[in-house]
């Protein structure tokens, strides 16, 4: 009896199954762009580069970008600027009322999750591996290893004294460092890069990788075999030679400060063109000003230091 009631319901269901399975069929044909369906970005492997900013970032992602199954693209800026309203939003005071309104976190996660994925998505080509280069977006890396948790991020470390350098040479402007003033610079500096670096150790080797400028420009090879080992991607020799594919693979920014000098080979022109620009009394207190160099391995006793002896991390 309750088999064939059963059997009685599939026969009036069946037709109606197969017609929506034909509709399906339908409009996969018709809209070959639904074939393209990909979950959102945040649910699939992306990869975020950041450190402070004049620390090589840029000549990363360049690397990167010649990579054909990788694409990063230029600085976006709102992805920073909506991580930091994001954090203003959850201030306290603010958090008790959206909590109250069901705005939580889950809720915010989602939304920033959403803009920040199509942020990446649309401002460049498709790609295996969508990437995103904004420096100061890794102060924010463990929120953001919260909202893609798939994502993976390369910290680019450099000597704050050829940071600080380059933003006061450059006139770089960046928010909270005081280019009138080389010691608040170098503490910023340290502050900057302590929290970014704690961030990464936080997450782990298997999500973050902090890779050192003076290393990458002395000997690319080995790094770049060390990055692509991390992103699980396969080797490719154009990462090498990025120079070659400027404007082609590489975009880049006419606005970005540092465009004119990416667009060379790997040089080592940046190293230490620092050296002399600091006084002498600043540089007698630096392990009190700026104690993440010598957490980093950066030597702060010799005039000129030797980056061929940088630690491993
Ligand atoms: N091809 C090549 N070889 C060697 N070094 C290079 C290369 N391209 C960029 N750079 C150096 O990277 C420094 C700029 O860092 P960022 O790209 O992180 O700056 S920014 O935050 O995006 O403005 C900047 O350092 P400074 O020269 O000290 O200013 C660049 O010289």
């Amino acid at each position: 009896m309750r088999w064939g009631g059963g059997i009685r319901c599939l026969k009036r269901v069946l037709p109606f199954g197969i017609f929506s399975l034909f509709c399906l069929i339908l409009i996969f044909l018709k809209f070959p762009k639904c074939k393209e369906w990909q979950p959102s970005l945040m649910h699939r492997p992306v990869l975020f580069i950041g450190g402070v900013p004049r620390s090589g970032t840029t000549l990363m992602r360049a690397m990167l970008d010649a990579h054909p199954d990788v694409r990063c693209g230029e600085e976006t800026r709102v992805i920073p600027n909506i991580l930091s309203m994001l954090m203003q939003w959850e201030k306290e005071g603010h958090k008790r009322l959206l909590d109250l309104a069901g705005v939580t976190r889950n809720v915010l996660n989602n939304a920033v999750g959403a803009f920040i994925g199509i942020v990446i998505e649309q401002h460049g080509d498709k790609a295996e591996l969508l990437c995103d280069k904004d420096p100061l977006a890794l102060k924010m890396m463990i929120r953001l290893s919260e909202i893609f948790p798939k994502a993976k991020f390369i910290l680019m470390l450099r000597d704050g004294r050829a940071s600080v350098h380059s933003m006061i040479v450059r006139k770089v402007p960046v928010t909270g460092f005081d280019r009138t003033n080389k010691e608040q610079m170098l503490s910023q500096w340290n502050k900057t890069i302590a929290q970014m670096y704690n961030s990464c150790e936080f997450l782990g080797p298997e999500i973050c990788l902090p890779v050192y400028y003076e290393k990458l420009i002395l000997s690319p090879k080995e790094q770049m075999q060390k990055i692509i080992n991390f992103l699980e991607i396969d080797f490719s020799q154009n990462v090498l030679e990025h120079h070659k594919h400027i404007g082609d693979e590489i975009r880049l920014s006419p606005r970005e400060f540092s465009t004119s000098q990416v667009k060379n080979k790997i040089n080592h022109d940046a190293l230490d063109a620092w050296v002399g620009f600091f006084p002498d009394e600043l540089l007698a207190k630096l392990d009190e000003v700026a104690p993440m160099l010598t957490k980093l391995g950066y030597d702060t006793k010799r005039y000129k230091p030797n980056y061929e002896n940088l630690p491993i991390l």
